[in-house]
């Protein structure tokens, strides 16, 4: 679905991310793994079109997309949930999921009623402000507000950060409901290896801005966790 070539990206001067070469096949989920700092945010960025490249190809269902601007890509499909949510406090729920629907291609600006299905609590408290809810329900409406163009593509930047194991548990059932119920593909930034083990089915690992390792999840060895993973 996704297919990223070549990818170099500089912060000034400061290269941070080389070469890169990463696929997102359809249906699965591919979970984008390292320590802190090694560029996993900033390749999410990229692909969302919020930072500018040095190079490299981005082909998106059969199309270059390494040139667009951010909202065309959110057009073709591409739903993104940012790292630490990013939701608006002082807006209400239903706002917060609104500001998603201009971009849907087919003219519908109300927000798709499975969103209220996978996230009761949302429907329980449109008239909310976002800064209100709790941090677990923040980021069911973070990837609510994601979901409101029917993406084909959703990108989810570390959605258990700061959150209660139980709703991390929750997260983790959704995030599978998409993919195998409703054929989602999904790329998930995660730090948490048992959620990254239970939730994806490949994994990526960069180390310094460099892929080092990938493959399907059951390949994940201890050595690979030991020497790109733990602190
Ligand atoms: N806006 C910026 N300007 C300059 N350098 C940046 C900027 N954002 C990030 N960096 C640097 O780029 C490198 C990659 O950062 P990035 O946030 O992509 O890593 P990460 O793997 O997502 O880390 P974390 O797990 O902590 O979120 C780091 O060295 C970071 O300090």
């Amino acid at each position: 679905m996704l297919a990223i070539s070549n990818l170099n990206q500089y912060y000034g001067e400061s290269h941070t991310l080389w070469d890169l070469e990463v696929e997102v096949p359809a249906g699965e989920c591919t979970c984008v793994m390292g320590r802190n700092g090694v560029g996993k945010t900033t390749l999410m960025q990229c692909i969302m079109g919020l930072l500018p490249l040095r190079g490299g190809s981005m082909d998106f269902l059969g199309r270059d997309i390494a040139k667009l601007p951010a909202e065309r890509r959110a057009e073709l499909g591409i739903g993104y949930v940012p790292q630490g949510r990013q939701i608006f406090p002082l807006l209400t729920v239903q706002e917060n999921l609104e500001i998603g629907l201009p971009a849907r291609t087919d003219g519908r600006r109300e927000i798709p009623a499975y969103i209220f299905d996978l996230f009761p609590v949302l429907k329980d408290m449109l008239r909310r402000r976002g800064g209100d809810l709790s941090g677990g329900q923040q980021q069911q409406l973070a990837i609510g507000r994601a979901l409101v163009i029917d993406p084909k593509l959703l990108i989810l930047d570390e959605p258990t950060e700061g959150i209660q194991p139980n709703i991390v548990h929750e997260i983790g059932d959704i995030i599978r409901k998409l993919i195998d119920d409703l054929g989602l593909t999904v790329l998930l930034v995660e730090q948490k290896l048992p959620f990254a083990k239970r939730v994806a089915d490949r994994f990526v690992i960069l180390d310094r801005g460099r892929l080092v390792a990938a493959g399907p999840m059951p390949e994940l060895s201890d050595e690979l966790v030991k020497q790109y993973l733990t602190v």
